[in-house]
């Protein structure tokens, strides 16, 4: 089943067009990362996609029901933090979820033992008869997601979970999210690419309103990035030139006296077929480094500025 199915999606509020035509779909657990500059369409889509927007023409499916149709049902295996979650701060943060699970009608008992699980995968426990007001911005973010749990959902739609957070809460943040993306979907948007590196398996790209790319974050980086393997030899030996240039895992060769760099994008088999080469040709390596194209710079080329 597709968790999220959009095509032909488009929005426009009065005579300003925020999405246009977009079309994407999402399978299985992981996590995905929506990415977009500011304004680019990211929240638009996302609240259409928890039915707090309606679209303005398209067809929008989420865990297989139409958005349209069957909000209920979707939102019943739906968890969503907004970009600025809001709370009663006088609340402690036990208080607050047994508040949020009473209103999906869940009996005392599994509130209880839920608030539990959540509240401590979460790294809320310790603080959990703590006044909200007192949270700092990574906890809030943090009980966010347990709130957003609550329901055991099949899909997480978080929008900017760690942009307004501090290193360290966006380190906690991404870390829990790496849990959880084993056991359920989780659409995460953001402008920050190095958050997406670190977490995500998939990723759409939107720009003014459209996607322009949509693929595993390995089929990207195959197609996008290239890695550069840097290394000197000992004795300079000519001949290594003429083997490398046949092999399939070499783009290109640069030759500087003994030391030597390597362009290519099979970076897996390059790495461990070099390393080979080198100790069948009974060379002496100096120094053998690594370096490549970011994320950034793919989403750069992609975006085309
Ligand atoms: N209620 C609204 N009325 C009019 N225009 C809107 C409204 N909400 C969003 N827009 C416009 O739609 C476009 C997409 O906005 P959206 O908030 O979805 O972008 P975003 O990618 O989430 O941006 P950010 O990263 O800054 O949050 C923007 O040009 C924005 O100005």
């Amino acid at each position: 089943m597709k968790i999220i199915n959009c095509e032909g999606l488009s929005k426009k509020y009065k005579d300003k067009k925020a999405l246009e035509d977009i079309t994407f779909s999402i399978e299985g657990t992981g996590c995905i990362g929506f990415l977009g500059a500011n304004g680019a369409g990211k929240t638009t889509t996302m609240r259409i996609l928890t039915g707090l927007a309606a679209p303005t023409s398209g067809k929008v499916e989420v865990v297989g029901y139409d958005v349209s149709k069957d909000i209920n049902k979707i939102r019943k295996e739906l968890g969503y933090c907004p970009q600025t979650p809001k709370f009663y701060n006088y609340m402690t943060g036990q208080e607050w979820m047994n508040w949020v699970g009473s209103m999906f009608d869940l009996d005392k008992e599994t509130i209880k033992k839920r608030n539990e699980e959540l509240l401590k995968m979460c790294g809320i426990w310790e603080a959990r008869n703590r006044k909200i007001g007192g949270y700092s911005g990574g906890m809030r973010q943090r009980l966010a997601i347990a709130q957003a749990l609550i329901n055991n959902p099949k899909l997480l739609i978080l929008d900017e979970p760690v942009s307004a957070l501090d290193p360290m809460g966006r380190y906690d943040v991404l870390k829990l999210i790496g849990k959880l993306k084993n056991k359920m979907t989780i659409f995460m948007s953001t402008h920050i690419i190095d958050d997406i590196a670190r977490v995500a398996d998939k990723i759409v790209i939107i720009d003014k309103g459209s996607v322009i790319l949509s693929d595993s974050m390995n089929e990207i980086m195959k197609k996008y990035a290239k890695q550069i393997i840097e290394f000197s030899i000992e004795p300079t030996d000519k001949n290594i030139v003429k083997i490398l240039n046949n092999k399939s895992w070499v783009s290109k060769i640069d030759v500087d006296g003994s030391k030597f760099k390597i362009t290519t994008n099979q970076f897996e088999i390059a790495r461990t077929q070099l390393l080979q080469l080198i100790i069948d040709e009974k060379l002496s390596l100096i120094s053998y480094g690594v370096s490549g194209t970011s994320l950034e710079n793919v989403f750069l080329k992609v975006v085309g500025n």
